[in-house]
């Protein structure tokens, strides 16, 4: 009786934090209409979203269209989301990498999409798409790093703030190109920036579309770190290694810190609380915690 009402309350609030890491930004209630937006999406075709998913638990997300310096057609806009839902059912991931194909990261919306779309609905309706897409990548329970290799340029530069950390190599550079579009960030990359770097600075990156290198991303708060290697396959080799600091250990323990800092980060303090109690209840008592107490390690 008493394991059964256990295992009861167990389900409820897995299933309570499935539930909020799920819901959608937008909605119907928003005058948002996914298959329609979708169904423009497809039309624009080119490049692919690929997935790798590691033994490690270590996920390689790589936007793949070098043509464009990997600029965002319709159709990687519907994979994107695609592979975000396939990261939510993959219960042993821990980490994920998001990098560039062909040594350079993304250059935004293709623009060719971008022309063909001109009005102000179809473009929020894009825009809803894209922020409901990047919001579950960003409440993913696994730590996410963007590689920076070469340019991350308007809707680029947005997808990097949609991961926990950043790393860039050298001679790279992220830049909200969005003011010389006559536009404004839209795929949600203006609320992340302020809450990353301050609402100062993010003005001023925004305002004056400048430039951030390694030197002022670090300075800023935006970069974790420079990596040594300007090239691809050296620089994931050093992005995987820096992430596995993080990533060690049980699929379980890490997926929930992921969680608590998410809860953290995005709910009032009473509802964070909460919830870390139910992500708590997830792994006290579980096979990690209890080969922890049989091994009683010391911790100095
Ligand atoms: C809500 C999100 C809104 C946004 O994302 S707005 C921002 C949209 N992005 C842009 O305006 C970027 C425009 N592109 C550029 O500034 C430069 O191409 C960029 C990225 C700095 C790279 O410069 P370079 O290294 O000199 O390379 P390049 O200019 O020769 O580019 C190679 C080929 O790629 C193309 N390309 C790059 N970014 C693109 C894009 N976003 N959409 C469509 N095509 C794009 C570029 O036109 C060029 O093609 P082609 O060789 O001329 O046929």
């Amino acid at each position: 009786m008493a394991v059964s009402l256990c295992k009861k309350i167990f389900q409820t609030a897995k299933k309570r934090i499935i539930q909020q890491r799920r819901v959608s930004l937008y909605n119907v209630a928003h005058g948002y209409e996914e298959e329609l937006i979708k169904k423009k999406l497809q039309q624009f075709a080119g490049g692919s979203i690929n997935l790798s998913k590691e033994d490690n638990g270590i996920g390689i997300l790589t936007v793949n269209n070098p043509q464009l310096m990997n600029a965002f057609t319709g159709t990687m806009m519907l994979e994107l989301q695609e592979k975000v839902a396939e990261l939510e059912n993959w219960k042993d991931g821990k980490g994920l990498i998001i990098c560039g194909a062909g040594n350079t990261f993304c250059s935004g919306s293709d623009l060719n999409t971008v022309k063909a779309i001109p009005n102000s609905q179809d473009g929020m309706n894009m825009c809803m798409f894209m922020q409901n897409t990047l919001t579950r990548l960003m409440r993913l329970p696994l730590i996410s790093v963007a590689l920076i290799q070469g340019k991350a340029i308007g809707g680029g530069a947005e997808l990097t703030t949609a991961c926990d950390f950043r790393l860039m190599t050298p001679g790279s550079e992220i830049r909200f190109v969005h003011k010389h579009m006559g536009l404004v960030p839209g795929w949600g990359g203006g609320a992340r920036l302020v809450r990353i770097v301050g609402s100062g600075a993010a003005l001023r990156l925004l305002s004056g579309a400048l430039k951030v290198d390694p030197e002022r991303a670090l300075h800023l708060g935006l970069s974790e770190e420079t990596l040594l290697s300007p090239e691809e396959s050296g620089s994931l080799e050093e992005a995987r290694a820096w992430l596995s600091q993080y990533t060690e250990g049980p699929a379980s323990v890490i997926r929930a810190a992921k969680q608590v800092v998410t809860a953290g980060r995005e709910l009032p303090l009473e509802d964070a609380l909460r919830t870390e109690k139910d992500i708590f209840g997830t792994v006290w008592g579980g096979p990690a915690n209890l080969q922890a107490l049989v091994r009683r390690p010391k911790h100095k």
